[in-house]
């Protein structure tokens, strides 16, 4: 069995029609890039895989160790699952280790854990000097490297970023992909995102997600040989194998 298995999840906002259709699909560790168009449902998709929207139907079944553990018991799925979500915004009165240490706690850390994982993880989004800033008064870029350390810096198995590069500066965009390209090739990170100019060198896979349904699902290789062959430069079969899953069809 594939480490997150999802099998037949179904959802649809209240009185709105089916989005995800019994969508089914499973994941190993590594790190997924998941692309589509605005609206495509990959902020739904995550979300339910961080339950914080509830499916209509469908199982998401995680396996750690020797055990498994489904997302309908809440309490004990979500202590394996770190979640960025799309319009994170810090708790009001808190610094930003406060906040880091307090994400941390959220997810079974022991204060004593949170304490020393804090430092590390505000080291890793370069929000060290600004430890003991108010965290709401954090710029846009900042806040999301907060919300960042605060999914890092506890053990989960699965790490959920909800476009994590979105409104960060070229260096920042940089520093993320390097702290993707360091983290244990144990987890599994799906990462939402438009930028498809990271994807080669930082993803193993590509999720490629339409109108609430997978278009593609594979290797980084594999997704790159729709887009032509190896005398093309990488970008440009990247650009050219999204084109052909999704623009084409427009
Ligand atoms: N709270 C909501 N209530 C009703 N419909 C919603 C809600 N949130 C999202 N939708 C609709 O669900 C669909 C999928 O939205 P979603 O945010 O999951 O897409 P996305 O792929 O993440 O888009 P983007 O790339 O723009 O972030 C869209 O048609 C959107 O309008």
């Amino acid at each position: 069995m594939k480490k997150l298995k999802i099998t037949n999840l179904s959802f649809s906002y209240t009185g709105g029609d089916p989005l995800l259709d019994a969508v089914s699909m499973a994941f190993n560790s590594g790190k997924t890039a998941i692309l589509g168009p605005n609206g495509a449902g990959k902020t739904t998709l995550l979300s339910l895989l961080a339950t914080a929207l509830h499916a209509n139907t469908g199982i998401v079944e995680l396996k750690h160790g020797a055990g498994s553990v489904q997302f309908t018991n809440i309490r004990a799925y979500r202590k394996h699952v770190a979640w960025l979500p799309q319009d994170f915004v810090p708790v009001e009165g808190l610094s930003v280790e406060e906040h880091v240490r307090y994400s941390a706690w959220l997810k079974g850390a022991s204060r004593k854990e949170a304490k020393s994982a804090a430092p590390i993880a505000l080291e890793q989004v370069g929000l060290t000097e600004m430890a003991m800033h108010k965290a709401t008064a954090l710029s846009g870029g900042q806040q999301r490297r907060l919300g960042l350390a605060g999914a890092l810096a506890h053990d989960a198995s699965v790490i959920l970023l909800d476009e994590p590069t979105a409104g960060l500066d070229p260096n920042q965009r940089e520093r993320f992909q390097k702290i993707l390209q360091g983290m244990d090739p144990k987890k599994i990170v799906l990462v939402s995102t438009h930028q498809t100019e990271d994807i080669d060198g930082t993803f193993d896979s590509v999720l490629v997600f339409d109108q609430g349904h997978q278009k593609f699902h594979g290797s980084v290789s594999e997704f790159m040989q729709l887009g032509g062959d190896q005398h093309v430069d990488p970008r440009d079969r990247i650009r050219a194998a999204y084109g052909q899953l999704v623009m084409g069809e427009r």
